[in-house]
């Protein structure tokens, strides 16, 4: 570097540049030194590399390392420790020394709008950060480190992830993916659904993840998407953190009114990494569909979000820059979905998550109170058939009391009283009905 500023200094112009590569070449040459430089995101695509190097070096942080960042969210067992930016760390792998330097690369900064309005202009800039780690080490081993040691990083890594795996959950935050340890308790043995759907549903998924040479052979994106259904408080979103728990896979998910342009919302997707579900909430109501035929106009950049936009690329060109993933769509009223989405083809299976049925009471009961029979289960089974009661409504009925005998009770109470309300409701349908066939008559 000082070598470089003596020379600006010295030599001007073509000169210059002849004697700095002739100094860059003899002190390449003289350097025993060679770098590797391991990017944390290649583009979009995230660097397995750099993850992998990040896991393994924290988990050899020692009394010699001075500086490093340590944390502990609940889903961890222990405090986690990892490098700091700048830090520098010597590893020794068959007695080789290997030296890592963790940098901040370069900054991007970002404009946000300041208030909702598309059309205004106010913004403030956040800047993005992105990191690296410089590898050095004799250059005599460099076989050894690009054809074992980094290999051997890799492979601890994903035996490590197989081990102990803290699944994520990722929310879309302006352009970023801001990962949360998950803790859903939720899984297919307390799920309450219908049996059946619950096993074809599950060796669906058991399919699924064993099919990557299917999905090759067909020339198929290896992917998969549920259009889950119902009305609120009936799982739909219990049956995804079941799915994430199930298959080990983190969730994404994509809040699309977050998502103001179709360029941030083709960021977020390829950002998004393998074996992994993309979640997207009360499909309904989250993307305006009536604009549809204005956005012919409009330069890509400031390309509203909408939903032809969402399945066309991840139907596109998405499909073929990962594998691995499942896509779930949630909505309380398939009426409403845009055409679009119903399409055969577009979801592989339509899953609705309807009202409470006694084999799915069997199941809350079984999960609130460790039982499997019980003298009031005869009457609850009648009562259930006949009214409409989500599963969320008996679950928060059974939790409210610890005594089995009197939790029971109370769901029998609560039961007759939406049967007599239900009654109510069909009599005055019913008036109302009749008033307007007798008001037809009269015309
Ligand atoms: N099928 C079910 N099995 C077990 N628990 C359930 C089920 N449905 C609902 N619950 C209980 O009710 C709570 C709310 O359910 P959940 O959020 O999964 O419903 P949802 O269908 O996603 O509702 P919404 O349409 O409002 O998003 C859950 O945390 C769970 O405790
Ligand atoms: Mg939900």
């Amino acid at each position: 570097m000082l070598a470089r500023t003596v020379l600006n200094d010295l030599f001007p112009g073509e000169f210059r540049d002849y004697v700095s590569s002739g100094v860059n070449y003899l002190w390449n040459h003289v350097s025993p030194e060679l770098t590797i430089v391991i990017q944390e995101k290649d583009g979009y695509n995230v660097n397995n590399v750099y993850q992998a190097a990040m896991a393994y070096l924290s988990s050899r942080i020692s009394p010699s390392t001075r500086r490093f960042k340590v944390k502990k969210e609940d889903a961890d067992k222990s405090m986690v420790l990892s490098l700091d930016k700048g830090e520098h760390m010597m590893d020794v792998f068959e007695g080789i020394q290997f030296r890592w330097c963790l940098r901040c690369h370069e900054n991007r900064r970002i404009n946000i709008p300041v208030d909702h309005d598309s059309n205004s202009s106010s913004s403030s800039t956040m800047s993005l950060g992105s990191h690296l780690f410089e590898l050095s080490f004799n250059k005599k081993h460099k076989e050894k480190a690009l054809d074992v040691y980094l290999p051997w990083i890799l492979d601890w890594w994903e035996a490590s992830k197989k081990q102990d795996k803290n699944l994520k959950l990722f929310l879309n935050e302006i352009e970023e993916w801001v990962p949360i340890n998950l803790q859903h308790p939720s899984s297919f043995d307390t799920l309450a659904m219908d049996p059946e759907l619950k096993r074809t549903l599950m060796e669906d998924l058991s399919r699924f993840t064993q099919s990557k040479d299917y999905y090759r052979r067909i020339g198929k994106a290896w992917k998969r998407g549920y259009l889950l259904y119902g009305p609120p408080g009936t799982g739909k979103s219990s049956l995804i953190a079941a799915m994430a728990n199930f298959l080990k896979y983190d969730i994404y998910d994509l809040e699309l009114a977050e998502v103001r342009w179709t360029s941030s919302l083709r960021r977020l997707l390829v950002e998004i990494s393998n074996r992994s579900i993309i979640v997207i909430e009360d499909i309904d109501c989250s993307v305006a569909l009536e604009n549809r035929d204005n956005l012919e106009s409009t330069p890509s950049r400031t390309e509203k979000v909408t939903l032809s936009a969402l399945l066309n690329f991840v139907d596109g060109l998405w499909s073929s820059c990962g594998e691995e993933r499942i896509i779930v769509f949630t909505t309380n009223c398939k009426d409403r979905l845009d055409p679009a989405l119903l399409r055969p083809g577009r979801m592989d299976m339509h899953i609705y998550m309807g009202y409470c049925t006694p084999s799915m009471f069997r199941i809350l009961a079984s999960n609130y109170h460790a039982v499997d029979d019980h003298p009031l289960f005869g009457e609850i089974d009648e009562l259930i058939k006949d009214v409409q009661i989500t599963p969320a409504a008996v679950a928060e009925e059974l939790m409210k009391r610890d005594d089995v005998d009197a939790a029971l009770r109370g769901l029998v109470d609560t039961l007759h009283q939406q049967k007599e309300l239900e009654a109510k409701v069909q009599s005055l349908d019913d008036g109302e009905m009749s008033h307007h066939e007798d008001s037809d008559q009269e015309e």
